[in-house]
């Protein structure tokens, strides 16, 4: 069969390559942005921390959720953010066992450097975002040898993920699937396998959809794929799809437009369709509580990578519940665990 599942979880080594961006956080928030100095004298509001340190939204959100989930920092009962114990006997200027100047050693890497870039300017340091803006000048999506190495890239993931995906989700009752920003297409054609009744759309930029098309002729499922080259931002549909797949792709976007999206594709699916976000998920935060989660921690660093390459970040899921509530989707409560800390959130359209 062309979608066997691999022998072993991907989940510790994908961990283990993203862990060094926890690192430069830590070296960012001991260094540029001098979180022990800050609190050094008590706990501040999220709003009065991020304004002290001058980051931006974004850049705090991913800056503060990764030295929390290093368990650096809390939220107290006043919904103040505070050092832990660690954190203020490691990281306090005032501290005889901090270890201000040995974390800051890192400072000297380029690496942290670009970190340090990123969380000042909320932007990527180097030249390549992979997103696309139709107003947003060239994209690095639609370089034919960049995109065509990043859809292959994310296909030899959906590899390991895709079977999971398929074993999780029952589309039986369906009968059109819209993958935006399918790339590769590996989830629709592992759904496609599983389902002989459904059909598929993949909109995304043309490399990555020739890339779909490779791998779709290649497991004899391209008569019922449709490829479709647009912008995932204003695309509309000319069929009715009764199912949305919105698989890694929300978190390359910030929180207004991954919130836009959702709405945009709820707003055509069909009645009772189904919305569903395939993600890494960061812990949720109680309501009122500042947006600074707990981590888990290798998707603290996942955040952190996207944040340094694209517009976005990994989103909670009280994010991603807000969203499906926002566009009219009542979310279910059962979520799915997949391999590479993939959440599947599934929201129906009333
Ligand atoms: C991170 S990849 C995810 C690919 C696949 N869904 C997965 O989970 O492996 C994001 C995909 O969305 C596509 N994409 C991002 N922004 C887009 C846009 N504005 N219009 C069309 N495609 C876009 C990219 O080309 C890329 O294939």
């Amino acid at each position: 069969m062309h979608f066997e599942s691999p022998e072993l979880d991907p989940t510790q080594i994908l961990d283990d390559l993203r862990a060094d961006k926890l690192s430069l956080l830590l070296v960012a928030g001991t260094t540029a942005f001098d979180v022990g100095q800050a609190l050094d004298d008590g706990p501040l509001a999220y709003e009065a921390l991020r304004q002290h340190l001058q980051l931006p939204e974004r850049s705090a959100n991913v800056l503060l959720t990764g030295l929390r989930s290093m368990g650096l920092l809390d939220v107290d009962s006043h919904q103040q953010i505070d050092l832990t114990e660690l954190g203020r006997e490691k990281l306090s200027p005032k501290s005889k066992f901090n270890l201000r100047g040995y974390i800051g050693l890192g400072a000297f890497g380029a690496d942290a450097q670009n970190m340090i870039a990123c969380l000042k300017h909320d932007a990527p340091a180097g030249d390549i975002s992979f997103v696309f803006h139709e107003e947003g000048g060239p994209s690095a999506l639609d370089d034919p040898e960049t995109s065509d190495a990043l859809t292959r890239a994310m296909a030899a993931r959906a590899r390991n993920v895709a079977p999971f995906v398929a074993q999780e989700l029952d589309l039986s009752t369906a009968t059109h699937l819209l993958d935006i920003g399918g790339g590769h297409g590996l989830y629709t054609l592992a759904l496609l396998e599983k389902h002989p009744q459904l059909s598929a759309t993949i909109v995304d930029r043309q490399p990555p959809l020739a890339v779909a098309q490779e791998y779709a002729q290649a497991a004899g499922l391209s008569e019922r794929v449709e490829f479709v080259y647009g912008d995932i931002h204003t695309f509309t549909a000319s069929r009715a799809f009764d199912t949305v797949l919105l698989a890694n792709i929300l978190h390359d976007y910030n929180a207004s437009d991954a919130e836009r999206l959702v709405q945009h594709y709820a707003r055509q699916l069909s009645n009772n369709g189904r919305a569903i976000i395939l993600d890494a998920f960061l812990n949720s935060v109680p309501p009122g509580s500042p947006p600074v989660s707990t981590g888990p921690r290798p998707v603290a660093a996942y955040s952190a990578m996207l944040f340094s390459i694209c517009e976005g970040r990994c989103f909670r899921l009280d994010e991603y519940q807000s969203m499906m509530r926002s566009a009219g989707l009542l979310a279910e409560a059962h979520i799915a665990q997949v391999p590479a800390h993939g959440s599947l959130l599934i929201g129906t359209k009333a």
